[in-house]
């Protein structure tokens, strides 16, 4: 494949970086290309095409060669709680709302703060970088602080602004929650790794008014919207006992649906919940592991892809996963969606590494900037060594990205051209000293909470 690569016949431009790789897989077109490399100016992926071509056609102030390993765009984390890093193990083994009645939200309600928002991203940031995430889809208290931390640490991150009605560390209820993310809005636009949404906890704790109001505000700013959906059979059942319509449907009236809808779990889908999702164009994000350990079901992702449905993948929060590893998430969506259904032809390699960066990419519409290797687009990218003992020998590369890599073998990570990790390790920070930090907060909480 020879995309963007100019004539050899012209005076030969200068490049930040050539990246040559063994295998390159851009997901969009779906290929894959070997020997081949990539230019990169200014953020920008501005060629790809045979590592000769690319090396006769530019000249590149830097070069890296990956000769065991196969390039791809990073993954895109569909949704997280990205500061719930300091609540990972703290309750396990419980249903969703046990979970969050009885430990998580307790929790929250004595530690959270802008300061603990920020050290909780830190770590998820390390985590995620570490295991090839380049962009992460966040929905958690003082927004703000979660989106500098991205910004500081030079990763990509859509910022949900969350809405609420019970009182919280962070605002008084629903009005003050939209007031809040209004006033914000301005200040992280001027962030250049930062997008925004609003992200509405869930059905059962967002009532019409507080749904009425996200909906004017996200259509007033052309903001998407990103929440839990029939999560879990109990929610269903509530919600149906409290607005006589399943919470899907509640959604639909409420005019929330539509293709910058991105709705999160939806293990519960009867055929009509499937119409109003077909029809609406809204987003499914797959959370499968913390669905799995919360015992709160599972998506019928093969029926939904069935449908022409969208479906992103993402790993929830580290308390509830309890890992931010998306070679993990996409190797358990790919083995359930065959489980679940009957079929080892449901959602196949190639479709689930879609899912897990283009597909993510345009659930949170950013799929102009990210999720493939193309030419114009960012240069968000990893490399995964596949000269490792659980990835030989290699008869298709996809294959063993898909079903055995681990994120030990993500080598190296560049988001907007910018090297991340390189050889494995972090370039710009010190994991040991993010402990050290993150330890005071790690002590304060065990103190007071655990065995209590
Ligand atoms: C209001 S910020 C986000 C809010 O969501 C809580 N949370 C984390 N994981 C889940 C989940 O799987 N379902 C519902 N709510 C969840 C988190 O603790 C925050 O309070
Ligand atoms: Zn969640």
């Amino acid at each position: 494949m020879r995309s963007g690569v100019p004539s050899q016949h012209a005076a030969k431009p200068v490049v930040d970086q050539i990246i040559n790789a063994r295998w390159i897989i851009p997901v969009r077109p779906r290929a894959l290309l070997h020997h081949h490399a990539l230019a990169i100016q200014q953020g920008r992926i501005v060629a790809i095409g045979p590592r000769d071509e690319i090396h006769a056609a530019y000249t590149a102030a830097e070069i890296t060669i990956l000769d065991q390993h196969v390039l791809m765009p990073g993954f895109v984390n569909a949704h997280t709680h990205a500061a719930m890093t300091l609540m990972r193990g703290l309750a396990d083994d419980l249903p969703l709302m046990t979970w969050l009645n009885e430990h998580i939200w307790p929790v929250e309600g004595r530690y959270v703060s802008p300061e603990f928002v920020s050290m909780g991203t830190e770590l998820a940031i390390a985590e995620m970088l570490r295991g090839g995430t380049t962009t992460f889809n966040d929905m958690y208290f003082f927004p703000e602080a979660a989106a500098q931390s991205a910004q500081n640490m030079g990763m990509r991150a859509h910022i949900g602004h969350v809405i609420i009605d019970f009182p919280t560390a962070y605002a008084a209820n629903a009005d003050a929650c939209l007031q809040a993310a209004a006033d914000l809005l301005p200040r992280l636009q001027q962030m250049p790794l930062i997008r925004q949404s609003l992200a509405p906890h869930a059905p059962y704790t967002v009532a019409d008014a507080g749904l009425r109001g996200t909906r004017e505000l996200a259509e007033a700013e052309h903001l998407p919207v990103h929440m839990h959906v029939h999560e879990t059979a109990h929610e269903v059942e509530e919600g149906l006992a409290q607005y006589g319509r399943r919470p899907l449907a509640r959604l639909a009236e409420l005019g929330l649906l539509n293709p910058r809808f991105l709705a999160v779990h939806m293990t519960q889908l009867d055929a009509d919940d499937l119409t109003i999702c077909r029809d609406s164009g809204l987003h499914i994000a797959h959370c499968p592991e913390s669905n799995l350990k919360l015992g709160s079901g599972i998506a019928p992702v093969a029926r939904i892809r069935e449908q022409g449905i969208a479906v992103a993948i993402g790993t929830d929060g580290a308390a509830s996963n309890n890992d931010l590893d998306m070679l993990g998430e996409l190797r358990t969506a790919a083995l359930l969606a065959k489980g679940f259904s009957g079929d080892p032809t449901a959602f196949p390699a190639w479709e689930v590494l879609e899912a897990a960066t283009l597909g993510g990419a345009e659930a949170i519409g950013w799929g102009d900037l990210t999720g493939s290797l193309e030419p114009g687009k960012a240069a968000d990218c990893i490399a995964i060594s596949l000269d490792h003992p659980a990835t030989f020998p290699v008869y298709d590369p996809v294959s063993q990205v898909a079903y055995c890599a681990g994120r030990d073998q993500v080598t190296h990570v560049w988001v907007n051209g910018q090297i991340r990790i390189r050889q494995g390790q972090a370039v710009d920070w010190e994991e040991s000293a993010l402990f050290s930090r993150a330890q005071a907060w790690v002590k304060r909480i065990r103190d007071k909470d655990q065995n209590t």
